[in-house]
């Protein structure tokens, strides 16, 4: 039987844009590998697949671009500095995700990104449960040959109802080197507020042997640059599910945020939020503080149009 192959699409909701052959990379945080997409060397070769829904792809294109931190872990519960560490969510994290779904459920989403982390990734997962659009996440698995090959999907109608997730460790929460494990508040009794303040939320000094937001950011942003922004400028329609601190770094490259401005953003767990992008340029649409539907995103023209082609569709 052949195998249905991932094709790029240049509008924006649909197919998912999956080169399953994609080349990997690996790099200094262990076993990780990173997509390529079929739409950087085989657009020549792609045919159109419709779907019911779509927002028109011309030089004025918009692409969404949902960013949410993962909902509450365990040791966020803990008050525990989890860094690099993969704890799963709490229950109020499991209804936080499913919330942030309900909050996004009528976004377009063509593509997922989630760090390697499993808070991160369960939140995606849980999120998209509630999403109108219908269409099943599916994580791809390209770490080796015959992982590429034992998750290859056969039906062309299948792919066409899927959602591509993207795992990369370059989306973790910043390393926290010798503080992961412990307690914030002892750690503050222990070394000092002011000490420990600086630590978590200064730019450029890093925890004892962990990564500074700026180191974090060097490899957060670099990814979100290299493999997400090239999806946005093709129209798809993205979500990342990362972390507090890996989302900051890329949150201060959206909003030109200097290094000051970011020491004071913070981001609750759970909560989603909105940009544009189109002509080259990010436009936030949702404010991080008090998500409600009618409150906080300020639909775009295209992005009312495709909520109403939902309600059409729901029976
Ligand atoms: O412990 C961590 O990994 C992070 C996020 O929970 O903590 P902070 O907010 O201090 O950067």
């Amino acid at each position: 039987m052949m195998a249905a192959t991932f094709k790029c699409q240049p509008t924006g909701l649909h197919g998912s844009g999956i080169d399953a052959a994609a080349p990997r990379s690996s790099g200094n945080f262990g076993r990780f590998y990173s997509m390529r997409f079929a739409c950087n060397t085989r657009c020549n070769t792609l045919r159109h697949v419709h779907t019911p829904l779509s927002i028109s792809h011309d030089s004025s294109t918009e692409s969404s671009l949902i960013l949410i931190r993962h909902g509450e872990s365990l040791w966020n519960e803990k008050n525990l500095f989890t860094g690099c560490c993969d704890v799963p969510l709490t229950q109020r994290g499991v209804e936080e995700a499913i919330e942030a779904g309900k909050r996004i459920s009528f976004i377009p989403v063509d593509m997922i990104f989630t760090s390697a982390l499993i808070r991160a990734q369960m939140t995606a997962m849980l999120a998209m449960t509630q999403h109108l659009q219908k269409k099943i996440p599916i994580i791809i698995h390209n770490e080796n040959e015959e992982a590429t090959t034992w998750t290859r999907v056969y039906s062309e109608k299948t792919t066409k109802q899927s959602i591509p997730v993207i795992t990369a460790w370059e989306l973790n929460e910043r390393m926290y080197g010798e503080l992961q494990g412990l307690n914030k508040q002892e750690t503050a009794e222990r070394y000092g507020k002011e000490k420990v303040h600086e630590w978590r939320r200064s730019f450029d000094i890093p925890p004892p042997k962990g990564e500074s937001l700026e180191m974090c950011s060097k490899r957060a942003v670099s990814y979100f640059k290299d493999f997400i922004e090239p999806q946005l400028k093709s129209g798809k329609h993205v979500m990342v599910a990362a972390h507090g601190n890996s989302l900051r770094s890329i949150m201060m490259y959206l909003d030109r945020l200097t290094s000051q401005e970011v020491t004071t953003l913070e981001l609750s767990t759970g909560v989603p939020l909105l940009y544009i992008y189109k002509e080259g340029k990010y436009m936030s649409r949702g404010s991080p503080v008090g998500p409600t539907e009618a409150g906080v995103y300020a639909y775009t023209q295209s992005l009312a149009v495709y909520r109403q082609q939902l309600d059409e569709m729901s029976p």
